[in-house]
């Protein structure tokens, strides 16, 4: 399993995920500003994947302040800069307030050197945790299935999109090793194709087998009995189980429902956004028209044609048969829940 994310000799290497599958390339990131590039470009993308890359664009950014007589100010723009780089998936923000916290608690008279120096074990445990939490969302998402199953993705919600493992694809890949799934349908994820270039990359190199199909296909594999659920990943749950994640992911649950097949989001608590009654209010992305007006650099359609592009959809927690959690497997009624979790969190049991 490649890894999208690592930490070597204070660099961040990324795993150009623009390039895939035709190039394994990695970037080398020694600035704060790179990453926040990365993470605007889609070099890295996914939700904890951005998450972790900023906490170490955070690092990058502490260490050149290293001498600045006004560190508190100006570590307070890095991470500005770092939060204005994608809005919807909630992980970004999660990550950054956890390494903003680390500074906030530090005494004022503590070095920056040694404050640098618990900023890069902070970035480094986000990451590492969040391949022990897709573990752990991976198990209980595989006690979901009992008989070998087709299943369903949209997007890629895979090691690529994580710090490792997955978890749409982490469910997937401890459910194939038990033989409880025996074949993954591939949404491709028009327009910027992540379950054609990186899903049915991600799912060939470990021979689960995949058989891509466009977005609009889906409705008559559903029709066609050949799926038997389906299973996403996430960028922001609200309280009240409201799921946001890639485009066209509304569209799969609406058919979903319509041919009575289980729809199950696998996100960690990270995802999750207790601040949020319901889905209304996420912000949705809008990325460039030409990723939908061109293909690979050639105009597709007439020049100029007016373009809408939101990145993300929101479904309703009504489609959504569980959620799947490292802490467990949830059901409706959600808000009752995601109050638990929260107020877990509040005690610090979580
Ligand atoms: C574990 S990744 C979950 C989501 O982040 C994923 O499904 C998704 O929508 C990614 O969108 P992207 O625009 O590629 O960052």
């Amino acid at each position: 399993m490649l890894q999208t994310i690592e930490w070597k000799n204070s660099t961040l290497w990324l795993l150009d995920q623009t390039l895939l599958p035709n190039r394994i390339e990695f970037i080398e990131c020694h600035s704060f500003q790179r990453v926040a590039q990365a993470i605007k470009r889609l070099e890295v993308r996914g939700a904890p994947a951005i998450g972790a890359a900023a906490a170490f664009g955070l690092v990058l950014g502490a260490k050149e302040l290293c001498n600045d007589s006004d560190f508190g100010t100006n570590i307070e723009r890095v991470a500005e800069e770092l939060r204005q780089t994608r809005p919807t998936a909630v992980n970004l923000f999660w990550a950054i307030e956890r390494m903003m916290s680390i500074i906030h608690k530090a005494n004022c008279d503590k070095d920056i050197i040694d404050l640098v120096k618990d900023l890069e074990k902070e970035a480094i445990s986000i990451a590492s945790e969040d391949c022990a939490i897709n573990h752990k969302i991976s198990q209980y998402g595989a006690q979901l299935f009992n008989e070998p199953v087709s299943v369903l993705t949209h997007c890629n919600a895979g090691a690529l999109a994580t710090a490792g493992f997955g978890t749409a694809l982490g469910v997937i890949r401890q459910a194939f090793s038990e033989g409880k799934i025996t074949r993954v349908f591939a949404d491709e994820t028009r327009p910027l194709l992540q379950g054609a270039r990186l899903t049915a990359w991600e799912l060939m190199q470990e021979n689960i087998p995949v058989t891509l199909i466009t977005d609009n296909m889906a409705g008559w594999v559903m029709k066609k009995n050949m799926v038997q659920a389906v299973i996403v990943g996430a960028d922001r749950i609200t309280l009240n189980g409201d799921v946001a994640n890639k485009i066209g992911t509304y569209s799969v649950a609406v058919l979903a429902k319509e041919h009575k097949i289980p729809f199950y989001v696998a996100a960690p608590v990270s995802t999750f956004d207790f601040t949020m009654e319901s889905g209304l209010n996420i912000p949705i992305e809008e990325r460039h028209a030409d990723e939908v007006a061109q293909f690979a650099g050639v105009l597709t359609a007439p020049k100029g044609v007016e373009v809408f592009n939101p990145a993300f959809d929101v479904t309703p927690n009504s489609l959504i048969s569980a959620i799947i959690t490292e802490y467990g497997v949830l059901e409706q009624p959600y808000h009752e829940a995601i109050i638990a979790l929260q107020q877990k969190k509040i005690k610090g049991v979580l």
